[in-house]
């Protein structure tokens, strides 16, 4: 288990005009973390800023005990957006070897990530011809190259079937028992069972912070979905 993959203190980001995360501290560590909350409370903007791609006003983001975006975690940090970050006029295999080069990393590992997405039979395929599922497992498939120790992961099942989110959940378990620390966003309920530990975002806040036994008890909920709900009116009240 890794500890203290991210560590963010006094965090303070403007987008626009407003400001989207203030006084934000948070640690996170090792397992799944799921990061949970309504639409535009600020759940991509806290994932850009782990990979250092959002400008920031104030505070600092340390992962692995470095700034967040520096180079010697340019490895270390596998990062999937919620758009396809891959080429449309490539194969899912020349991407992976793009990818492979630009990080370092060898070709070998190619075969292992395509693998890990379940995409080997579409390997020679090229990206503007998958289906959106087939698409976002190929940008999953990049965000595992170099097995990086934080997986960054914004609503990376948006779009896909029953049966291939649980494939992929399984395959972020499998990570997060090897030793990558996941950080994941999502929308959908069942999937913040799965989570070791949750956090719900409200307007830029952390409200609710526990694994996923500890906030159905406290909210005395049979659910996630019916304790997440009772805490975003208890907090908006
Ligand atoms: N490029 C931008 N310029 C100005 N404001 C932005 C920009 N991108 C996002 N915002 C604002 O920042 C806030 C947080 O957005 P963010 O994308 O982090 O939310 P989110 O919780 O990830 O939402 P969703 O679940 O819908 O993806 C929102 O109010 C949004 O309108």
């Amino acid at each position: 288990m890794v500890k203290n993959a991210v560590e963010i203190r006094g965090l303070r980001v403007v987008r626009g005009k407003r400001p989207v995360l203030d006084q934000l501290d948070l640690t996170i560590g090792g397992g799944v973390t799921g990061l949970l909350g309504p639409s535009g409370c600020g759940k991509s903007t806290l994932m850009r800023c782990l990979v250092g791609v959002q400008q920031i006003r104030a505070g600092t983001v340390e992962i692995f005990g470095e700034e967040a975006g520096g180079k010697p975690l340019r490895d270390r940090v596998g990062y999937v957006t919620q758009v396809a970050s891959v080429y449309d006029d490539l194969t899912i295999a020349e991407n992976l070897r793009f990818f492979a080069r630009v990080l370092g990393v060898g070709k070998d590992e190619v075969d292992r990530v395509v693998d890990a997405v379940d995409l080997g039979r579409n390997r020679d395929r090229v990206v503007g011809q998958l289906s959106g599922g087939q698409r976002s497992r190929a940008s999953l498939a990049v965000a595992l190259l170099g097995s990086p120790d934080l997986l960054v992961l914004d609503e990376p099942t948006v779009g896909l079937d029953p049966v291939l989110r649980e494939d992929l959940w399984a395959l972020f378990h499998d990570l997060a028992d090897n030793g990558t620390a996941v950080f994941v966003s999502s929308h959908v309920m069942d999937e913040a069972e799965r989570c070791h530990r949750l956090l719900l975002m409200r307007e830029g806040r952390i409200i609710a912070d526990g694994s996923p036994a500890d906030i159905k008890e406290k909210a005395q909920a049979q659910s996630v979905e019916e304790a997440f709900l009772a805490i975003v009116r208890r907090d908006a009240a």
